[in-house]
Formats: structure tokens, sequence, C-alpha cells
């Protein structure tokens, strides 16, 4: 479970990391229009924030660096507070909180930050209010608010399948650095899967569980056995994916390069953050009007 941190004051902090999918395979469709998807999951250190603290008169404030992107929307349509809302019903206690959101991840992008500000805010406040709420019953509150909210309770590598509710614990060989890049480009997750739907011709067979434990061999089997099949789709929507992808190919320290989730965040894994971080101010000097992050992924 990510790191809850409580105050003097007895306020609380919960991380919100990025979601990166290091593949997405869609293996089939439900009735109700939901894709059935085989992916690993695996999330940084660094993203949103939570924060919550008592008060009379309940509040939202969102602050950071892609504060401005939520602007226009109605601050109930915010997961956060469609979050806190449903935890409160549960618990049939009012939302006597001030909830501040600082948002640092870009919106839109592919590595779940709304969905992330959810269940840090179902984390934040089931420890605020002493709720002590099973992990089972938090879980399918998260999925009522999307399907990557329930991965997101957790913050470690996780094998999902389903449309984001089945999860196995998953092993990466090593602490990787990474680096994600987004191009400015917000991609509607459920436009980008009607654009798959409109151009793939077969679902991906599953695979099941087989992560190689060394990191060379797992590596290897990134490149050569996974692949992310909405890439082709999220292209279509935001060609600059293509220059994202292939600026990231070019730094040879880079072990693996791909797209997360539906775009337009792209990644590449390094062997350390320093050698990510080098590659991060690298890309920053070339490309100043992307966001460039480089960090460390949780084990
Ligand atoms: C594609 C993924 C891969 O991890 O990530 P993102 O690109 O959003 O980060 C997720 O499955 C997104 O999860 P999440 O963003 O929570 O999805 P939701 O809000 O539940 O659904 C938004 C829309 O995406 C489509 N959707 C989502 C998940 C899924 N398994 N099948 C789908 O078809 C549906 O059209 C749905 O209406
Ligand atoms: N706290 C939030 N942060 C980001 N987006 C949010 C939030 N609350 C609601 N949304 C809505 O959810 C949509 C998907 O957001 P996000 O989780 O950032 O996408 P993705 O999963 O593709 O990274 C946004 O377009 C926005 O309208």
């Amino acid at each position: 479970m990510p790191y809850v941190t409580r105050y003097l004051d007895d306020s609380i902090t919960v991380n919100a990391p990025a979601k990166l999918n290091l593949f997405l395979h869609i293996t089939g469709r439900r009735p109700n229009g939901y894709h059935e998807l085989e992916s690993l999951f695996a999330f940084t250190k660094q993203g949103d924030k939570i924060h919550i603290k008592q008060s009379d008169l309940p509040g939202f404030r969102v602050e950071g660096l892609f504060a401005k992107h939520l602007k226009g929307l109605d601050p109930k349509e915010n997961l956060v507070l469609k979050a806190a809302t449903i935890l409160a019903e549960y618990a049939a206690r009012p939302l006597d909180v001030t909830i501040c959101l600082e948002k640092n991840l870009p919106v839109a992008s592919g590595i779940g930050g709304g969905s992330a500000d959810a269940a840090a805010t179902l984390l934040a406040l089931d420890a605020f209010w002493g709720l002590d709420c099973n992990k089972n019953f938090l879980e399918s509150l998260a999925l009522q608010l999307g399907a990557d909210v329930p991965a997101c309770l957790y913050n470690v590598p996780l094998y999902v399948t389903g449309i984001g509710e089945c999860m196995a614990p998953a092993d990466l060989p090593k602490q990787y650095g990474v680096v994600l890049i987004n191009p400015g480009v917000a991609l509607s997750t459920p436009a980008v899967f009607k654009a798959y739907r409109a151009q793939a011709k077969q679902f991906d067979a599953p695979m099941g569980r087989v992560l190689p434990k060394d990191s060379f061999r797992f590596i290897e089997f990134l490149k050569a056995k996974t692949h992310n099949s909405l890439l082709a789709a999220s292209k279509t929507l935001c060609p600059e994916i293509v220059a994202v992808l292939s600026l990231l190919k070019q730094d040879k320290q880079a072990l693996y390069v791909q797209m997360s989730g539906s775009g337009a965040t792209c990644f590449a894994l390094y062997n350390t953050q320093k050698e990510a971080d080098s590659a991060a101010r690298r890309i920053r000097a070339l490309m100043p009007s992307w966001w460039v992050m480089a960090d460390t992924l949780s084990l």
C-alpha cells in the first residue's frame, strides 16, 4: 500500500504515483463494451499527492503544474471528490475535510493520474477516519471509479487481467530507472479504444504470468514477446508519439521503450536512476515543450 504520512496536526498526505503499462495486450471485449486486458503494471515513486485535513467547511483545491488542466472540469466530476463521496457514503459520515490535490502528472496521458488520485483519496480518508476498511472492499469501491483504480491502491508491480480488477503480484528483476515523456497532447481513453476497434483485426492470445527473473532475460522478453495493442490507434490520434518513441530509442542506454496505456506518455527503462536523470536532462534540452520526468520504478 502507498505510504501514508500523518502529521502532528492529524492531517494526512498520500502519494499518487504514475502507473506504467510495461506491456498492454487486449485479449477480448465484454458485453458491456469494456476490453479484457493482460498487462504488466509498474509504478513510479513520484507523482500527484493528496493532502487531507480536518475542516468544518469541506473544501477541495487543486495545486501543482497541471492544476490548470483540470480547471474546466466540474469539481464534482473530479475522481478525488468522487472517491471521497463514495467512501463518506459508505461510512455514513459528512465530508468534514479539506482535500488538496497536488496535480503534478499530465492529465489524460495514459499514466493513470486520475486513477492514482482516486485510490490515494480512498486510502487517505480510510486512514483519516480510522475506518480500517478491508482490502477487498476498497478494491470494489475503487473499481466503481475506474478500471485502473484498484491497481493504484497498491503501487507495486502487478500482473493485471480482466478489465483491471484481477491482480497478481509481479516481481521486477531490479529497481529500474525510468524516463517518462508526454508531448503535451491529451488523449481520451474511450477515443483510443474506439480507434483501436476500428483498426484491430484480432485480439491478443493470453500469455499467462511468465516473467523472467533475470534482468537481461526480462528486458529481452519485453522486447520480443510483448507490445502495446493501443499504440497504432494512439498514433493515429496523436502523431507526436512517433517522435517521442524515436527520441527515446536513440539513447543507447535505454533498455526498453514503450507507450503507456492509451498514451500519449511514452517511457524508457534504464539500469539506474542516474542514467535516467542524464537522459531526461538531454531530452529537456532538445524538446523544452515536452513534459519529461525521471524516476525509479517501485519494487
Ligand atoms: C487503458 C488503461 C490501461 O491501463 O489505462 P489509461 O490509458 O487510461 O491510463 C486502462 O485500462 C484504463 O483504465 P481507466 O482509465 O480507469 O478506465 P475507465 O475510466 O474505467 O474507462 C474509460 C473508458 O475506457 C474504455 N475501457 C477502459 C478500460 C478497459 N479495460 N476497457 C475499456 O474499454 C471504456 O471505453 C471506458 O468507458
Ligand atoms: N484527479 C484527476 N486527474 C486527472 N484527470 C481526472 C481527474 N479527475 C477526473 N479526471 C478526468 O479523467 C480523465 C482521465 O484522466 P487521467 O487519469 O489523467 O487519464 P489517463 O488514465 O489516460 O492518464 C481526464 O480527462 C479528466 O477529465
